[in-house]
């Protein structure tokens, strides 16, 4: 698509026809930008369906679409939003459920555009509350990252979960599959990274390496705050993607005591440990410099190492688990219509003056693939005169 859209909104009418498979009885059709390029509708299924115009072919194309879609609904609001995202709000359907993300032109959609060499569009359900950012974990083999998130799962378990990463190589003894990873063919994790599944992926050691956009789904549904322990390069692509997280590099005393770890960890043949730490020197250098972390860890005396990855992650005090958002336990309403004022969204009834809800965008985090967190959903009786002069959009 090359540039960035401006949008216009632009409802169009009930039995829009457009020569694919979107109708409109049930969902309306929203087209954005002054060039028109992009369709969210209903489909002959009832599912959510998107297009995108295509100027240099002058018609409509089905873009790949990632991340989880919306559940059907009787219709959508649709503002655009910082001409990288769509804000999508289902009518009657829960507030729980019905806020959603497509996003058109974020960082994530530019690089996946890239690999697919497709147009690409990525939803992502917006999630009240303000979950912590991720925590990247990365550090050569051997190095205690294993160690040190156990001992932050066991100590805070409501409050972290961990990201279970597809991997190809074969589970050491006590491992078990989908808890420590998804073990899998290496045949079927290339196709569903072609398919768009995966957030990020590696070589490492030989084998491959991923983490899908449903295992971090998975813990920030259950609203927790998401571990990731990946490589360095898998590092270098979450930086990249528009989860924003906090990365931190655990560092070894030296490459001796390294070795030493490694060895008596006993999980590894001899010619896997001699390939771990000629890659260890690589991954340590990249570490320090490549200006992709932002604290590093020094992991040589454990207990005291631990205290310094919980003051990083500001649980060195009178630590209470998150509470977990409230459910506003709200139906979004049929004939909703929305107004934008600044960052708020205030979505009414009608044309009622009264019983408004406000969804703040300001403190949004993250975004595709899959949610967008910190989302500030509240009540109010009426508009107040600061809200005067916002500007009607559906
Ligand atoms: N990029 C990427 N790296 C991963 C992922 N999961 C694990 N890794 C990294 O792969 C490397 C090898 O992991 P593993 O085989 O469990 O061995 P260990 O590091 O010696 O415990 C480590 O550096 C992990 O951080 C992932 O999903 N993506
Ligand atoms: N600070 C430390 N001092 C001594 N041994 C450690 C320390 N941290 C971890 N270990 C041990 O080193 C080995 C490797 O740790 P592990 O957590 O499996 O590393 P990684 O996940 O980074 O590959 C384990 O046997 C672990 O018990």
């Amino acid at each position: 698509m090359g540039e960035a859209p401006a949008f216009i909104e632009d409802d169009l009418q009930k039995g829009f026809s457009n020569g694919f498979d979107l109708k409109s009885e049930d969902a309306t059709p929203t087209v954005f930008g002054n060039k028109a390029q992009y369709l969210i509708g209903g489909a002959d299924d009832e599912s959510i369906r998107v297009q995108v115009l295509d100027h240099s072919r002058g018609g409509w194309v089905n873009p790949t679409v990632l991340g989880t879609k919306p559940k059907p609904c009787k219709g959508h609001s649709a503002v655009p939003l910082n001409e990288d995202r769509i804000l999508v709000i289902q009518k009657g359907t829960s507030l729980d459920d019905g806020v959603w993300f497509l996003e058109v032109d974020t960082q994530y959609v530019r690089e996946q555009r890239k690999i697919l060499g497709t147009e690409v569009v990525a939803w992502s359900k917006g999630v009240k509350g303000n979950a912590e950012k991720p925590v990247v974990i990365s550090g050569p083999s051997g190095v205690g990252k294993g160690t040190l998130i156990s001992m932050l799962m066991k100590e805070f378990p409501s409050m972290f979960g961990f990201s279970v990463s597809h991997t190809t190589r074969a589970p050491r003894n006590m491992e078990k599959d989908s808890i420590h990873y998804h073990f899998t063919e290496r045949s079927v994790m290339e196709k569903e990274i072609k398919d768009g599944k995966f957030l990020e992926f590696a070589s490492v050691h030989g084998n491959l390496y991923g983490t899908s956009v449903e295992a971090v789904e998975v813990v920030t549904d259950a609203g927790k705050r998401c571990i990731l322990d990946i490589d360095v390069q898998g590092a270098r692509s979450v930086r990249a993607s528009s989860l924003e997280a906090i990365f931190i590099f655990v560092s070894p005393p030296s490459m001796e005591e390294l070795e030493k770890r490694l060895r008596a960890r006993g999980t590894e043949t001899e010619e896997q440990i001699l390939k771990r730490l000629r890659n260890a020197q690589a991954e340590m250098e990249q570490g320090k410099s490549s200006g992709i972390f932002d604290h590093i860890l020094y992991n040589d005396n454990l207990e005291e190492c631990y205290e310094n990855l919980k003051k990083l992650l500001g649980l060195d005090g009178n630590v209470t688990a998150t509470p977990k958002s409230s459910p506003y336990g709200v139906d979004l309403p049929l004939d909703l219509s929305i107004s934008k004022i600044d960052q708020k969204i205030i979505i009414k009834r009608g044309s009622a003056t009264e019983n408004l809800i406000v969804l703040d965008l300001s403190t949004l985090k993250g975004g595709a693939p899959g949610r967008t967190r910190g989302l500030n959903v509240y009540a109010i009786d009426s508009l107040t005169d600061e809200l005067n002069g916002f500007n009607q959009l559906s």
